[in-house]
């Protein structure tokens, strides 16, 4: 009997090997595999020189996993061979040049990026079902959603108004209305930061799927802005900083609060992560400069007022202005924004996961 190559077809993905050999009927087929890269492949079938044994060996480009799977149906004989590493290979064989019996199987071939696609929908729907079956778990879920949405609508509701009220505002008064924003809107800003508390408490009780550390810089943060440097001041209340102070707050906050809305009702508007997941990118920055503007402002009138001085022995001064007390929290402020920008960033890219194009 001659010993003839049978046509190979091959694909790939991150973690295995596909070949499929053009042999109908194949008999006594005999795989193994020779210093972890090369694969040798002997069978007795009808192929394109009809009845006879045929072989081949190819030495792969990277080591494989020994364990090598093999289906001989009417038509073909089927191999599944895993890949050591995951990772995506630039050719199958170490040999530069094509074996000539060696094509692509177009009816599995996937390139790079489809493939990490085919992988991440894979993932997410393990996800899924392992969620789902959390879900089928949870006696308290529909509870659970029920105050996380009316948590956010009341939140929503609440900066909207301050927002609508402020650009009204803004284009009948013009900049005069920068003067009285915290008399205008204080009492719905201090009800919705003093909300925002269960914004920390929520992923410590586990009913959101977030870190509490983040939340806690940014309640933390604003609220000694809301509470400290602009409530406790009558002084600083009528400077246009909480005017830029509110709006730039009150902006974020009418895309992420809806946005949660309908993440608890499984829902999601294209266009509304986008902003979510986009629009702090100008605006945590500028919101924390125009924190920081008004904390500086501040600093003069604690130094005058002695308010929050902390009381010292004689022979030290008699007192510590609480100025010094915010100069260090400045200082917190910038590394609060590092920490909440990089949170941020991953987040978003988390939805958005850049996927690399790579052409054969
Ligand atoms: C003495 C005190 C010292 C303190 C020192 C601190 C220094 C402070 C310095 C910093 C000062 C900052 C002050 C703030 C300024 C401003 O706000 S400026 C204006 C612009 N601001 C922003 O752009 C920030 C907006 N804020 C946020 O994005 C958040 O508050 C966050 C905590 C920073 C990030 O939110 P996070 O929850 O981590 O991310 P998400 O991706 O949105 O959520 C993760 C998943 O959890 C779900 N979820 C979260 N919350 C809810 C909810 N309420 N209801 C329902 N679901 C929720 C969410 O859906 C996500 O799930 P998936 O969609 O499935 O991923």
């Amino acid at each position: 009997m001659q010993i003839l190559t049978p046509h190979v077809y091959w694909a790939q993905r991150h973690g295995e090997i596909y070949l499929r050999v053009e042999l109908s009927d194949a008999k006594n087929v005999n795989i193994s595999l020779q210093e972890h890269n090369t694969l040798q492949f002997r069978a007795q079938g009808h192929g394109a020189k009809g009845d006879n044994e045929y072989e081949f060996k190819l030495e792969f480009l990277e080591s494989v996993r020994p364990e090598i799977k093999h289906k001989s149906t009417e038509r073909q004989v089927n191999i599944k061979i895993k890949k050591k590493e995951e990772r995506w290979w630039d050719r199958l064989t170490l040999q530069e040049k094509k074996p000539l019996f060696l094509a692509p199987d177009f009816d599995r071939w996937l390139d790079e990026s489809d493939a990490e696609m085919e992988l991440q929908a894979k993932e997410e729907k393990i996800n899924k079902i392992s969620v789902e079956s959390r879900v089928r778990n949870d006696p308290y879920l529909g509870l659970k959603k029920s105050y996380l949405f009316m948590y956010n609508l009341v939140q929503f509701l609440g900066f909207s108004w301050v927002f609508v009220n402020m650009t009204v505002r803004l284009f009948i008064l013009g900049q005069d209305s920068f003067y009285d924003t915290f008399h205008t809107t204080a009492d719905i800003m201090y009800f919705c930061q003093m909300m925002a508390v269960l914004e920390v408490i929520n992923p410590l009780l586990g009913l959101v799927k977030t870190g509490a550390f983040p939340a806690m810089i940014q309640v933390a943060g604003r609220n000694v802005i809301l509470f400290v440097v602009f409530g406790s001041l009558d002084e600083m209340q009528n400077k246009p900083v909480v005017f830029f102070v509110f709006y730039l707050w009150s902006t974020i906050e009418i895309f992420r609060y809806p946005y949660y809305m309908l993440a608890c009702i499984s829902t999601e508007w294209k266009m509304l992560t986008w902003l979510r997941y986009t629009i702090w990118i100008p605006l945590y920055p500028l919101g924390v400069i125009a924190e920081a503007v008004a904390v500086i402002q501040s600093l003069p009138i604690f130094d005058e007022t002695r308010l929050f001085s902390l009381p010292l022995p004689e022979m030290l001064g008699n007192s510590l202005s609480f100025s010094y007390t915010l100069q260090l929290y400045l200082v917190f402020m910038f590394l609060g924004l590092f920490i909440n920008l990089r949170h941020l960033y991953k987040q978003r890219r988390r939805r958005y996961r850049t996927r690399k194009r790579k052409v054969h």
